[in-house]
């Protein structure tokens, strides 16, 4: 059984592929943006005949959102055209697909947690490229799961959590957004998931939610971050009007993982004790 995942240096890539010796019985291959461009859909197709995975993961992805505002061609490219070309070749070759996507496909009004039923509408390009590559996925007509998840955060690669410890070392004040409401993951529980999933004795096809367990906000999340690790920098819980930046983010989008839980009975740590785990390491 050939796995290939896509976004070899990102916070999931790297997270799967520390995973790899504990799977001897996987043969995982990992791409990186030199292997396979994901804005170039011929060279996508190159790599997969070469490889011709039975699963792929497609964890790579363009991720700055508020860069995308004004990047909206290549973003497109990555979170939607690649996902389509992945998926004709995924159909064409009896092929699973493993597809990440994100809670900022909702638009943030909901007053409850989010289900895979809920009708997405996103509120900036990088969540409609995330939204179109989900749709072109499931048109594809492949065999494949499509999780969302939420702000992610690993020892790898950039995150909110690395950016609160370099912003803390630096400042006495800062200020963080207090009403966004959604859950941290632990690109580590995520990658761990996956892998169950792969394990699983049947591929149950659809969207799943999965994030870790709890419901805070941004400035709560800081604030843990500056307990666990001790700093004595001023938290200051602001309103989002009070941090503008180029693109919205949704005021809530805490996921509801009842499905995921019941389908593939995946664990899904408390946020805090992944947070610890994750802050032990760095
Ligand atoms: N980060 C988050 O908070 C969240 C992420 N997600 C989703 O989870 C998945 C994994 O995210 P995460 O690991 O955090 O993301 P990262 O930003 O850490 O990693 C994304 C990876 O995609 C690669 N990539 C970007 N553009 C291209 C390209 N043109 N060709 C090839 N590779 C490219 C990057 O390569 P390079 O290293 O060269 O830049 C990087 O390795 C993504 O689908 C993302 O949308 C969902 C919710 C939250
Ligand atoms: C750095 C900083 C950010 N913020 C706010 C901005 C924003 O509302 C929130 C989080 O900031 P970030 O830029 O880390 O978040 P962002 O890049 O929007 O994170 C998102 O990334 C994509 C890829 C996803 O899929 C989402 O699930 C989510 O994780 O914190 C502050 O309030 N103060 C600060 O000093
Ligand atoms: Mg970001």
């Amino acid at each position: 059984m050939k796995i290939l995942i896509t976004g070899r240096h990102g916070q999931l890539g790297s997270e799967l592929h520390d995973l790899k010796e504990a799977y001897p019985k996987y043969q995982m291959v990992f791409v990186d943006r030199e292997e396979m461009d994901l804005s170039n859909p011929d060279q996508i197709i190159e790599v997969l005949n070469t490889q011709k995975p039975n699963i792929i993961v497609s964890a790579g992805a363009y991720t700055a959102v508020d860069k995308a505002e004004s990047d909206q061609e290549l973003c497109d490219a990555v979170n939607h055209i690649a996902v389509k070309t992945i998926g004709a070749w995924a159909a064409d070759n009896n092929a699973n697909v493993i597809h990440i996507s994100t809670d900022y496909v909702f638009d943030g009004t909901s007053e409850t947690p989010l289900k895979e039923t809920d009708t997405p509408d996103p509120i900036n390009v990088y969540g409609l490229t995330k939204l179109h590559g989900e749709q072109a996925l499931r048109a594809s007509s492949a065999n494949h799961v499509i999780i969302r998840t939420a702000w992610v955060y690993s020892v790898y690669g950039a995150n909110f959590v690395k950016t609160m410890i370099r912003l803390m070392s630096e400042r006495e004040e800062i200020g963080v957004v207090a009403d966004q409401i959604g859950t941290p993951t632990y690109a580590r529980d995520l990658a761990k998931a996956i892998m169950q999933i792969i394990e699983a004795p049947e591929f149950l096809q659809g969207v799943y939610h999965y994030s870790n367990e709890g419901k805070i906000s941004w400035h709560e999340f800081a604030t843990a971050v500056k307990e666990i690790k001790g700093f004595n920098t001023k938290i200051n819980a602001i309103g989002s009007n009070a941090f503008p930046t180029p693109a919205k983010r949704p005021n809530f989008s805490l996921l509801d993982k009842s499905k995921i839980k019941e389908v593939y009975k995946v664990s899904v740590p408390d946020w805090k004790t992944s947070l610890q785990e994750m802050l032990g390491e760095l």
